[in-house]
């Protein structure tokens, strides 16, 4: 059993216990998974990204989550006025930086969201990689870095930024700049296959911290119960298709002995 393994399992206590409500302004391809997965995980989800309510609805919720997939000038409207309250009011908030090395729009708009202070960066290791060293790459909205290209990247991105920055992947890697790092092995090598379960995996990184005041813990707790979830879902997939419903199935049903099966490894 790691060091984290009972943090984890607090963290996916509390998500039950509290159901927090997860402002997601996420894009079009990712609405309705992300939505199953929070309530597959006990939280509340809530998909409002207009100007004319998102700052309002900010001030609702436990956690925001703000995802570049599908952006436009009014979405990234709404997650400035969004985030903005969520700082002010101390409420923790995620950046999902989809794609972010693809154009200059997505780069001018992470760089605006990250001037208000994200708690958490969860993005795969290209996006990583763009925002530690403002390079563009990454094939759209897939990686074509690897973990190693971005694990000391990472770090001193965490540090200079005071963020927790989660690099998903085969392994996945979550990193404060300060702390000993956390390295999960597990899912299912499927997982990329289902289209935007990286962002719901963001989604469920809200709920996490919205749950549980040390974004460390609950950021790991995220990715583990993912992984978990994936693995054991995987186990009877046929292909992406069966893993993505088995996959919600058994996020639905996780207990502590699975996740304590997963995280100790
Ligand atoms: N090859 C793999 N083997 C196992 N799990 C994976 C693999 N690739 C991605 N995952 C998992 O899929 C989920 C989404 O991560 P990722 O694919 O990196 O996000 P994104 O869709 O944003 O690129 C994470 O839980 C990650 O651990
Ligand atoms: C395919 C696609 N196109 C724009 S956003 C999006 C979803 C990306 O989701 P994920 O990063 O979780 O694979
Ligand atoms: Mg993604």
């Amino acid at each position: 059993m790691s060091h984290i393994t009972p943090a984890v399992i607090a963290v996916h206590a509390a998500v039950r216990e509290q159901a927090p409500l997860v402002q997601c302004i996420t894009n079009y391809v990712s609405m309705d998974l992300a939505a199953n997965v929070l309530n597959a995980a006990g939280a509340s989800p809530a998909m409002v990204h207009d100007p004319r309510e998102a700052g309002e609805f900010a001030a609702l919720a436990g956690a925001v989550v703000a995802n570049i997939g599908t952006l436009s000038p009014r979405w990234v409207d709404g997650m400035l006025d969004s985030v903005e309250v969520a700082r002010d009011a101390n409420k923790p908030w995620v950046l999902d930086p989809v794609a972010v090395g693809a154009t200059s729009y997505r780069r001018e708009s992470v760089d605006r969201l990250l001037e208000l202070d994200p708690t958490v960066i969860r993005g795969n290791a290209s996006e990583v990689l763009t925002i530690a060293t403002r390079t563009a790459g990454g094939k759209g909205v897939d990686s074509d870095a690897s973990l190693d290209d971005v694990r000391e990247h990472a770090d001193a991105l965490a540090k200079r930024t005071g963020s927790i920055v989660a690099v998903t992947g085969p392994e996945d890697y979550v990193t404060d700049g300060e702390r000993e790092p956390i390295a999960l092995r597990g899912g299912d090598p499927r997982m990329p296959l289902i289209t935007a379960l990286g962002c719901s995996l963001s989604a469920l990184v809200g709920a996490c911290v919205a749950a549980h005041d040390d974004a460390f813990e609950a950021t790991t707790a995220a990715l583990a119960m993912l992984s978990a979830a994936g693995e054991i879902a995987g186990a009877s997939a046929e292909g992406p298709g069966s893993l993505r419903w088995r996959l919600l199935d058994e996020l639905a049903r996780l207990d502590a002995g699975g996740l304590a099966q997963h995280v100790g490894r």
